[in-house]
């Protein structure tokens, strides 16, 4: 990959961390992202940065061995990142936010561990599909790795048990769209709740599917 791609992806890291962090989608340093690289290698944002304030040159460069090439010291979460990218050869980038009302999801004790978030929209179904819920595991522990690995081949997007959503896309822009509508649903599932809403059908799901299959 040249030095030219891999600046342009540095600074859209930079810009779009930026934009969800000025959205309130994340707040102080939590939250990371990572941009997997043609030569299997990856960008990943450093640990303890805010995502409203990142130095595209100071961003962590790792091999494919998750060998840190340059920049900072990569997010705790670095193995988290890994593992989702080696059951997904299909993503190029991945998202973790805290973004408050897919946390307040990931706290529900009701919430089936198999689907967290019930199918509302069809823009929801396009962009995220089914919701694993990940058991909790606290920041940084490997286990979480473990758990999200046995999860990630089959679902794009996870949510990590009293901690947040961690979103794959086939690039950064989609893992972001993704992100953000995540959020939103999980939104308008907590402004439904106790009422009995009109879910989309097991049949305007798979024409969905079928029309927009998620990479
Ligand atoms: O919740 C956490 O501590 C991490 O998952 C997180 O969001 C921020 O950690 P770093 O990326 O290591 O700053
Ligand atoms: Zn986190």
């Amino acid at each position: 990959m040249s030095i030219h791609r891999q600046n342009c992806l540095r600074e859209q890291i930079s810009t779009l961390g930026q934009s969800l962090f000025d959205r309130g989608l994340t707040m102080g340093s939590s939250g990371n992202i990572s941009v997997r690289l043609e030569d299997g290698g990856w960008l990943m944002t450093p640990t303890n940065a805010c995502l409203g304030r990142l130095d595209p040159a100071r961003i962590s460069h790792l091999d494919k061995n998750g060998r840190l090439l340059s920049g900072d010291t990569p997010t705790k979460e670095h193995f988290l990142h890994m593992a989702m990218y080696d059951e997904r050869p299909q993503s190029g980038a991945i998202v973790h936010l805290h973004s408050t009302h897919s946390v307040a999801v990931s706290c529900l004790p009701e919430v089936d561990h198999c689907d967290c978030i019930p199918s509302l929209t069809a823009y929801y179904v396009m962009r995220v599909g089914k919701l694993p819920l990940v058991p909790y595991h606290m920041p940084g522990d490997p286990k979480l790795g473990d758990a999200v690995r046995s999860l990630a081949g089959k679902h794009s997007a996870v949510l990590l048990a009293n901690h947040g959503p961690v979103v794959a896309g086939k690039n950064l822009e989609a893992a972001v769209f993704a992100t953000e509508e995540l959020e939103e649903t999980a939104k308008l599932y907590l402004l439904l709740r106790g009422t009995n809403p009109r879910l989309l059908t097991p049949e305007q799901i798979a024409e969905l599917e079928a029309r927009f299959p998620r990479d």
